[in-house]
């Protein structure tokens, strides 16, 4: 049962993880973090002691507790699908943050265990759903006004990733998001994608990264995309996304409310990382989260549509493999998605 305000429990509170915690306890509305969970536990103790929060011994403990209503998962990586899974199992409303799982089939059992419980649970950290921008432009999309959509191009750009980044990451912790995006944008399904290695940045990179990459995504209604993920850029965060319908184009902007015209130039700022870029969608997110739990009833990006990405992030570091393009198939969707 839960009570007015929903107690949350967070795994793994790095980076992200820490962002969402002051996100919940000062701006949403209806819930609060009751304590946290991290393997570095001497450091992360004393975090939960300053927030005077419960630490708990093991994730696991967090999950089962009396205290936690919904879980929100912040670790790597790796630990996402057995998180999931055991949340699954106490049947608790649990939040994990993107990728759902570091494969397809792991994203498959926890489609599966979510099924069993008959009704939806999870609900995955894919933030670009609620940017404003997207939002518009799937309204423009929908109206029809410019025609049918014929073509995207899109870039994802960091501005540098660290020696710890590789070529597979690119597309499964960076692309991911415009996997997702997209095809929610497009109201479409995916049948292939293909991974092109254009000339290699030399400066920031290493032997395990080729930066940048493209993806070239077709979907059932035979609409192209063509993804640029460049994870060094250098110059910012910089997202693009240009939709060419037939008889228009539509595009995000950076959003930003100055520019600074000085000296003969005329400069216009661009995001410095994804915690500025995105802020307002992560706000909206988590709030609108709070309240699908507190109501029963969740609608943001589910368990199935992070199966959805994981297949796809899949074949598109399979086609880099490879170098050809890989076909994609997806099981049957169940019905309480
Ligand atoms: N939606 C979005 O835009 C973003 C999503 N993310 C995702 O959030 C997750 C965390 O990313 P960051 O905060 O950047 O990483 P991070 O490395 O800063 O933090 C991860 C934390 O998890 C902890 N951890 C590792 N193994 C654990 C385990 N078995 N149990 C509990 N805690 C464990 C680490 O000690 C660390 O404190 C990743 O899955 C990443 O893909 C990250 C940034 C943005
Ligand atoms: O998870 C993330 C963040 O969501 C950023 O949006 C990406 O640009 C970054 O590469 C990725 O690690």
């Amino acid at each position: 049962m839960i009570n007015k305000e929903l107690r949350i429990g967070v795994i793994g509170v790095g980076a992200i993880g820490t962002e969402h915690i002051k996100r919940i306890n000062h701006k949403i509305k209806g819930a609060r973090v009751v304590g946290i969970y991290d393997v570095l536990e001497e450091e992360k103790k004393q975090l939960a002691d300053e927030m005077g929060i419960m630490f708990y011994g093991s994730g696991e403990d967090l999950i089962s507790s009396d205290d936690v209503d919904a879980i929100l998962i912040t670790s790597i990586d790796e630990t996402h699908a057995d998180y999931v899974l055991k949340a699954l199992a106490q049947e608790k409303y649990v939040f994990c943050e993107k990728p759902l799982a570091i494969d397809s089939q792991s994203c498959a059992k926890i489609v599966e265990a979510e099924v069993k419980c008959g009704r939806r649970l999870v609900q995955v950290g894919f933030m670009r759903r609620y940017d404003k921008g997207y939002m518009e432009l799937k309204k423009l999309i929908e109206s029809k006004s410019y025609g049918e959509v014929l073509m995207l191009h899109c870039a994802h750009r960091n501005p540098e990733s660290g020696l710890h980044y590789t070529t597979p990451m690119s597309i499964i912790q960076t692309a991911v998001h415009e996997i997702d995006v997209l095809h929610w944008l497009l109201q479409d399904d995916y049948v292939s994608v293909e991974s092109i290695l254009p000339k290699k940045q030399t400066k920031m990179t290493h032997t395990n990264l080729h930066d940048p990459q493209i993806l070239v995504l077709e979907t059932k209604n035979g609409v192209v995309i063509q993804l640029e993920i460049f994870v060094n850029c250098q110059f910012g965060y910089d997202i693009k996304c240009e939709v060419v319908c037939e008889n228009g184009e539509l595009g995000l902007v950076d959003p930003h409310y100055t520019y600074v015209k000085h000296n003969f130039s005329n400069q216009t700022p661009i995001s410095p990382d994804w915690q500025t870029r995105f802020k307002e969608a992560y706000d909206t997110e988590f709030q609108l989260w709070v309240n699908g739990v507190l109501n029963h009833k969740l609608e943001g990006p589910s368990s199935w549509d992070g199966y959805v990405a994981s297949v796809i992030t899949t074949a598109g570091t399979e086609s880099t493999n490879k170098g050809e393009k890989i076909k994609v198939m997806l099981q049957e969707k169940p019905s309480i998605y």
